[in-house]
């Protein structure tokens, strides 16, 4: 079994690891060898998006998943996110690997079909809306019409509006223009995401996707799917 992190951060603020942060630790681990292979051979762009205390980057650059050459670019929107995403990795000591937290949208800033390796575990709880975006990260056309007041971090970690999938599928609907051509993705579900669903409906779209791991957790159910072209 690999090593998990060392991960210390203000949980006022940042979401702190839980169930669903772990059984994505343990896909990434059962799929290492695969994505050695499958992407091990290039210095692959790595995107964590919503990196959160940094545990899932850390993991990864700590394990060499998928390789030692991996350039490592989490992302979150939420600026206490980034600061300990870097503080998480310097603790576990990857300073030795290229890694560069960035403040954003999902992987809106990133070039079109650059990330070899998409790792995302979304708010998924299902909510009667999800907090807005702060402004400054707005690229929407209705954006900076509202007061910006997001100041409640973690109700931006866990709440995911209509069916908890409003977050999820804003990253499936652009996972063609987020995904290097042979890239894939990790995504986390709980089973009121009704991930069955989005399979199908991903698969109708022409992607490939299979189920990683599986398991309840308390009063949920968590999936992680892999999706490749
Ligand atoms: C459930 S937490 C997961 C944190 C961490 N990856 C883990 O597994 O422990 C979801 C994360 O997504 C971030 N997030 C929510 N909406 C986002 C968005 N539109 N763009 C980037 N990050 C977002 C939240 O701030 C939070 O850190």
């Amino acid at each position: 079994m690999l090593p998990t992190p060392h991960v210390s951060c203000d949980y006022d603020k940042v979401y702190e690891p839980s169930e669903d942060s772990f059984l994505l630790l343990d896909a990434l681990e059962k799929d290492r060898a695969f994505l050695s292979q499958f992407l091990g051979s290039k210095a692959a762009l790595v995107c964590e998006l919503g990196c959160g205390s940094g545990i899932v980057t850390t993991f990864m650059m700590q394990n060499d998943i998928p390789s030692k050459y991996a350039i490592y670019v989490p992302t979150d929107l939420n600026p206490w996110a980034i600061e300990s995403t870097v503080s998480t990795a310097q603790r576990n000591e990857c300073d030795q690997q290229i890694f560069s937290p960035v403040r954003m949208n999902l992987a809106h800033s990133v070039r079109s079909r650059q990330i070899d390796l998409l790792v995302f575990n979304p708010p998924y709880v299902p909510a009667e809306s999800v907090p807005k975006v702060p402004s400054d990260l707005d690229t929407s056309p209705a954006a900076g019409q509202e007061d910006d007041s997001t100041s409640d971090w973690l109700d931006l970690a866990l709440l995911g509006g209509d069916d908890g999938m409003v977050v999820t599928w804003k990253v499936l609907e652009n996972l063609d223009d987020f995904l290097a051509p042979e890239g894939i993705a990790y995504v986390l579900f709980c089973a009121r995401n009704k991930p069955l669903e989005v399979v199908k409906h991903m698969q109708l779209q022409g992607w490939k996707s299979e189920l990683v791991e599986h398991r309840k957790a308390g009063w949920e159910v968590l999936s992680i799917y892999k999706f490749y072209r």
